[in-house]
Formats: C-alpha cells, structure tokens, sequence
C-alpha cells in the first residue's frame, strides 16, 4: 500500500536554509500521521576542511559552516544531488541565495512529484530588463506546481536560538497554507498565513535594498534618526513598487512580520546593513567585502538594487524611486555615501 504521507525536502542549506531546515524536521516529529519522518536536505556540495560539508553534517549533525554552534535534528539528512533530495517529496521548500534559484530548478525540471507543492522562502525577485516575476510564480512554472511564499522579520542566527519571533507565509490555497502552517508555526516562530503572497514577497526582496541604505547612513555615523527616514521613505517605495508594477498588492501586507517588522529588523541586525556599513568605513568593493566579511554567505540587497534599478532604466522610471536609485549609484557608480541623504 502506497504512504499518503507527505515527505518534505529543503532546496538549501545556507544560514537561513539550516534554521529552517532545523524547525522544519523538528515540526515533522509533531504530526507522524501527516509527514514522513525523514526531510532532506539539498546541500551545495563543498569542501570544509579536506572532507565533505554533507558527510560532516551528516556525522555532527550540525552545519559548521552556516550555522555553527546549533545542533540539528537527526531526521533531517544532507545530500548533495538535489535530483536525488527531492526524489519524491511532496512539499518542497526553497531557501536559497535568489541568484542561483533558476539554475537549481531547471536541474530538478522533470524529476518533481507530480502533486507536489512548494515554498519560497527566497527574498529576490526574478528580474529582467523585459520584465519582473516573482520566485514563486518562477518555481512554479519551471516545475509546473504551486508555490507559496514565507517571509518575515526572521535573522537566521535568531531564530536557530529559538528567540521569539513572527513570520508571514503568503498562500492562494486554504489547504497548502494549512499544511505549510503545520511545518513551519511552533511557539518562538508564529506563522500568520495571508493570501496576498505578492505582498509577501515583495517585501522581502526590497526590504534588502533599503537595508543597504540603513547601512551606508550607520557607516556615515548618522544614528537613529536618520535611519529611521531611510526606513519609512523605503517602506513608501516598496509599496509604490508593488502597487505600480503587480496587481492585488494589499497595504495591509505591509504591517505583517514581512513587511515593517522585517525592514526594522534588517536595518539593525542584517548582512546588508553591516557590509554596507563596511563599504563606507572601509573603502572596498561591495563583492571584496562579501567575501572577506560573509564566509560563503550571500548579500541579496546589492544585486536586487541593481536589478531593480535595470528594470526602472527600462521603463524610464528611475526618479520615481529615489532610495532605491540612491543606493544603486552609491553602490555601484562611484557616488558619494552622503547622497543617501541628499538625493532622497
Ligand atoms: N540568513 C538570514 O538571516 C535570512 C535569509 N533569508 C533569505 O533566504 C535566502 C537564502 O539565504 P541563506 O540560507 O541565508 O543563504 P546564505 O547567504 O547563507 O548563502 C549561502 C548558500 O548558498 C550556497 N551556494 C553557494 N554557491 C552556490 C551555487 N553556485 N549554487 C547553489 N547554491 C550555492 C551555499 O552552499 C550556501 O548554502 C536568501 O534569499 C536570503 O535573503 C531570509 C531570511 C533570513
Ligand atoms: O532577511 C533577513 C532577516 O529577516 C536577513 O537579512 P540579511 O540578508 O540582510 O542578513
């Protein structure tokens, strides 16, 4: 007789993929009848230290690069083939850096369970001079199954030490959010499930730029005052971002945890904000200092301000987002740190 349990794989293993692959194998336990006790975990295979970074998670259960000090559930099992990981799974949970979603898909294109489902825990967007997809909908029409999204104010290291927060998971069906409420809700990590999964994931892809903002202010010594203008004028141009280019986008969104909450939270305790920060205190390029400060971790807000600035180019909209446009020239054309008050 065939399981109609669901088996559960996480697409990633970064910080964020490994704190979420811990909740995630650890909620499994609490419904035996409802999901396979095994999850796994694609890993991108790599070398650590002369061995293996999947056989070294599999024997200390633990993942010493990106997570280090926090043990994980023995049921969550790293492999390095994400054909292999995902092989029958029916709830698929992507957690990567967003510059790599497409060519992880387009490996595992054909070898999807027919009635899967998944979720994008991905904050990027998929964008082109030509146009601008969500992840979701990208992931979706690569393997032709719906995706949700899951965001909110949620640092990894955090949550992997079980501090309280909140998230948000964006869902059109009533069923896939009640089964994603399950894998991922426990007490310190409060799910709230809305259905404007638009909204979700907008805010989670531009949060990250106006995070780089928040930066260069703290690395210019400006303190909490100008931060905060930063963060509002960002929150105004997110939401005219989501209202101009997407349909549905609700302001409601905006004051879940995937939306206000995670732009405070970024803009104090991110990646984003404290390499930005550097870029002005240091004087390096953005890509030295990821690469010096991060130890393999990926900054996600540079690269969307420049994707998100190629997109406005196109459609000779550039001014009408001053912050984002601010950020970009900073970043990326030499301009002064200080325009990220002068220009806005
Ligand atoms: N870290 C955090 O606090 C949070 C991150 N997120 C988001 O989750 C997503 C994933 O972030 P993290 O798990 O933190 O990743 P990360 O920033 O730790 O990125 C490193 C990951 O990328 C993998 N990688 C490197 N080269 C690769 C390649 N060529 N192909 C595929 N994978 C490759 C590495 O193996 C590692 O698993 C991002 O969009 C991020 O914005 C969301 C909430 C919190
Ligand atoms: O998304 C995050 C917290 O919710 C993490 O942001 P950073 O990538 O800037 O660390």
């Amino acid at each position: 007789m065939s399981s109609t349990k669901q088996r559960v794989c996480v697409i990633g293993s970064g910080n964020w993929g490994s704190a979420v692959g811990k909740i995630v194998a650890q909620n499994v336990q609490n419904f035996p009848d409802l999901f396979e006790q095994e999850v796994r975990q694609w890993v991108f295979e790599e070398d650590y230290n002369g061995e293996k970074l999947t056989e070294v998670i599999n024997r200390e259960h633990e993942n010493v690069k990106y997570l280090k000090g926090i043990k994980l559930p023995h049921n969550i099992v790293a492999v390095p083939d994400v054909v292999e990981a995902s092989k029958g799974a029916n709830v698929l949970v992507f957690v990567l850096p967003h510059q790599f979603v497409r060519g992880v898909c387009e490996k595992m294109k054909g070898h999807v369970a027919h009635d899967a489902r998944a979720i994008s825990l991905i904050k990027g967007l998929d964008i082109l001079p030509e146009g601008i997809t969500l992840f979701s909908e990208e992931i979706g029409r690569i393997l032709d199954i719906n995706c949700a999204a899951l965001s909110g104010a949620n640092i990894a290291d955090e949550v992997a030490q079980e501090k309280f927060c909140e998230t948000t998971i964006g869902c059109r069906s009533v069923e896939d959010g009640e089964t994603f409420f399950k894998l991922f809700h426990t007490p310190y990590f409060r799910v709230n499930v809305v259905r404007d999964y638009v909204g979700v994931e907008l805010c989670g892809a531009l949060k990250n730029v106006v995070a780089v903002g928040a930066g260069l202010s703290d690395g210019l010594k400006y303190g909490s005052n100008t931060k905060a203008a930063i963060i509002r004028r960002g929150l105004m141009e997110m939401r005219k971002f989501g209202k101009t280019f997407f349909g549905g986008v609700e302001s409601e969104t905006f004051f879940e945890s995937c939306g206000v909450a995670d732009l405070i939270t970024t803009c104090s305790g991110g990646r984003n904000r404290k390499v930005a920060e550097a870029f002005v205190t240091s004087g390096k390029p953005i890509d030295v200092l990821e690469q010096e400060m991060l130890n393999g971790q990926k900054l996600q807000g540079t690269l969307t301000a420049a994707e998100v600035h190629e997109f406005l180019t196109a459609r000779k909209m550039v001014d009408e987002f001053p912050l984002f446009n601010t950020v970009y020239r900073v970043i990326y054309e030499g301009a002064h740190p200080e325009s990220i008050v002068r220009d806005i």
